[in-house]
C-alpha cells in the first residue's frame, strides 16, 4: 500500500479493509468468477468522455449519499430516480459511490442506478485490492476507479490490466504531478484530476486545467470536485477541460435533470 496517504485515506482505506474480509466471507471469488458468464452486456464507459470545446460538457452525475468533507447530502436519495433524471439531463456516464461507511453507499445503489437507464457506470470506491475489481465486473459495473495515491505503483498496474481483462474501463485518479507518471505507467487513457486537496478539503477548480496541460496527447482529462454549476464548467472549459465528474451540486438539488442541463450545455464554443 502507499505510504503517501492523507489521514483521511488512511481511515477509508484501513475500514474498507475489514469490510472487504466480510464481502470475501459472503462472496468468495469463486462465486464471482461464476457470476461474471451472467452479468449485463458492458456498456462503453470512455465513449461518451471527451476534450472537445465544439461539443456539449461530458458530464459523469455522481450518486452520493454524504461525504466526509460535506456529511449528509441527501440522506432521502433514491438512486433509480435520480439516475433516471440524470440520464433525461444529459449525463454521459453515471458515478456512484459504493463505499458504506464515509459515503453511505452500496453495490446495490450501484445496480439499482444502472438498471433503471442506459448510462455506463462507474464505480467510485477505494480499490486496492485484485478482489475488489473482480466485484466491481460480476456485480455489473462498467468502469472503477483507481486512485493513484492509495495505491504503490506495481499494484496500480496489476489492478488496471486485471480491470482491462475483465473489460473494466479505469479512470485513474490524480491530485498531485508526481502522480501522472505512475498513472501513465499504468496504461491510463482517462485521467481524473480531483480538484479537491484531500488533505485540506480546499477546491481549486483550477487545478485540473493545469495538470490536464502537462498530460500526452490523447489521454482524456475529467475534472473531479468543487463544481459548483455551469459557470464552473464554462471557466474550466475556457481553459481546456471539457469532461467533468459533478457529484454535491447535483445531489443537493431540487431540480437534477434541469441543472445538469445547463452544465452540460455551459462552454460550448461555437
Ligand atoms: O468528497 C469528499 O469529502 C472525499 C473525501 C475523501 C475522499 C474522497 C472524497 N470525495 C470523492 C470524490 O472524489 C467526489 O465525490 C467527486 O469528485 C465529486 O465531487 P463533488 O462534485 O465536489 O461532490
Amino acid at each position: 500500500m502507499a505510504d503517501k496517504m492523507t489521514s483521511i485515506l488512511k481511515k477509508i482505506v484501513e475500514k474498507r479493509k475489514l469490510r472487504i474480509d466480510e464481502a470475501q466471507r459472503e462472496r468468495p471469488e469463486a462465486l464471482l468468477s461464476a457470476m461474471l458468464s451472467q452479468r449485463p452486456m458492458i456498456r462503453n464507459f470512455g465513449a461518451g468522455l471527451h476534450q472537445n470545446a465544439q461539443k456539449p460538457a461530458a458530464i459523469m452525475a455522481e450518486i452520493k449519499r454524504r461525504s466526509p468533507s460535506k456529511g449528509e447530502l441527501n440522506p432521502d436519495l433514491n438512486p433509480a430516480s435520480l439516475a433516471k433524471a440524470y440520464e433525461k439531463g444529459g449525463a454521459a456516464a453515471l458515478s456512484v459511490l459504493t463505499e458504506p461507511d464515509f459515503f453511505g453507499g452500496s453495490l446495490e445503489d450501484m445496480q439499482a442506478a444502472r438498471s433503471a437507464t442506459l448510462l455506463p457506470v462507474l464505480r467510485k470506491d477505494f480499490i486496492f485490492t485484485p478482489y475488489q475489481v473482480l466485484e466491481s465486473a460480476a456485480m455489473g459495473a462498467d468502469a472503477i476507479l483507481l486512485i493513484a495515491r492509495i495505491l504503490d505503483p506495481k499494484r496500480h498496474k496489476e489492478l488496471a490490466n486485471l480491470a482491462s481483462e475483465l473489460g473494466l474501463t479505469v479512470l485513474h485518479e490524480i491530485h498531485g504531478e508526481e502522480e501522472i507518471f505512475q498513472t501513465l505507467d499504468a496504461g491510463a487513457r482517462f485521467v481524473g484530476i480531483n480538484n479537491r486537496d484531500l488533505a485540506t478539503f480546499e477546491t481549486d477548480i483550477r487545478l485540473a486545467p493545469r495538470m490536464a496541460s502537462l498530460l500526452p496527447k490523447g489521454v482524456i482529462a475529467v475534472a473531479l470536485s468543487g463544481i459548483r454549476g455551469p459557470e464552473d464548467i464554462a471557466v474550466s472549459r475556457h481553459l481546456g477541460v471539457h469532461s467533468f465528474l459533478v457529484g454535491e451540486s447535483l445531489v443537493r438539488s431540487p431540480d437534477p435533470e434541469k441543472d445538469l442541463k445547463a452544465m452540460v450545455e455551459s462552454g460550448v464554443l461555437p
